[in-house]
């Protein structure tokens, strides 16, 4: 359906995005992950033809979209990550107003907007102001007007942001269920890893405006198929510890959190007693040392250093 070639945007210093060729099929549910700032937005504005590449190519069913945007920005929803909403209006005058700017009108924009405050699960809040809404029911607005012109292809970029984790859900059931309802094929963006992990076929990670891993989701985790990584847990850390775990050389990367460390290790070696050693040489009291199954985090950390999040 799209295709994006060679894509590369640089603003003035940043080279936001390098060279990423990515494809979307009719139909797919796909991921776009990376951490903040790696250039997920300006990636999704350049697809959006929002944002003109400073090279490689767009392409919609084949064609170039660069000199033609406009079977391509027919198709296409886009939930931006700022709420755009009319505080002062009610839900269902929010969908009526972007309703007719999608050239809407009469009967067929109120089905529409019925249809979507359904889908938003906003019904019962048609009348209320969205000034008084929660930051989640905005949000689910803002997909919904998204959503009236019955894209095929809807882009949401970080939809759950600073979100209670109820609205969270819905938006994350309500992107599943467009999908297979309504067979809204969907790219969604995120730093949220297990959203990625539970929405969608297949993923692309981007870092600091390279892609660095695609595929689906057991296609990525494979890529630390060779490694394990282990999870160590305490209510805290003595520096010591942390510091020995730092230079063993057999723990090719390291993730340090509260109350949890991630390891990464080579498969077939068995750190379990180099740990609790290292623990008793330092007076570092353990809850559990457990294998954990990679996740896509596991993966990013494998690939970059860093945690997602960091
Ligand atoms: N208009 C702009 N002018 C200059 N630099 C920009 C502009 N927009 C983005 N950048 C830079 O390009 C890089 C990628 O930004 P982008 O917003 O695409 O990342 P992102 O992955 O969407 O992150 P976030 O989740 O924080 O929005 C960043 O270094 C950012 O500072």
């Amino acid at each position: 359906m799209i295709e994006l070639v060679d894509l590369s945007k640089r603003y003035k210093q940043t080279e936001a995005v390098k060279k990423v060729n990515l494809f979307i099929e009719r139909g797919e549910i796909v991921g776009l992950l990376g951490p903040n700032g790696a250039g997920k937005s300006t990636l999704i504005s350049m697809l959006a033809s929002l944002l003109e590449p400073t090279s490689g190519d767009v392409r919609f069913q084949k064609k170039s979209v660069l000199r033609n945007p406009q079977p391509l920005r027919k198709v296409i929803g886009m939930v931006p990550q700022d709420i755009a909403l009319y505080e002062d209006l009610t839900a269902e005058e929010n969908l009526h107003f972007f309703g007719r700017i999608y050239r809407l009108k009469g009967k067929e924009l109120k089905k529409k907007t019925e249809e979507v405050l359904e889908q938003i699960g906003l019904t019962e809040h048609r009348k209320d102001i969205v000034k008084r809404f929660s930051g989640g029911m905005k949000r689910r607005l803002n997909i919904g007007v998204a959503m009236l012109h019955e894209p095929e292809l809807i882009i949401m970029d970080e939809p759950t942001v600073g979100i209670d984790p109820q609205s969270r859900n819905y938006i994350l059931e309500t992107v599943k269920r467009l999908n297979e309802e309504k067979k809204m094929t969907v790219l969604y963006t995120s730093h949220y890893m297990e959203e990625v992990e539970f929405l969608c076929d297949r993923i692309y990670i981007l870092d600091k405006g390279n892609l660095i891993a695609s595929g689906t989701k057991d296609e990525i985790k494979d890529i630390i198929s060779l490694e394990r990584a282990l999870s160590i847990k305490a209510d805290r850390w003595e520096n010591e510890f942390v510091t020995k775990l730092k230079g063993n050389p057999l723990i090719s990367r390291i993730h340090v959190e509260e109350k949890e460390i991630t390891v990464i290790v080579p498969r077939e070696v068995n750190m379990f007693s180099a740990i609790i050693q290292i623990a008793e040489e330092t007076g570092q009291e353990l809850n559990s040392v457990n294998r954990k199954d990679p996740t896509l985090e596991d993966v990013f950390l494998h690939l970059t250093g860093r945690a997602l999040r960091d």
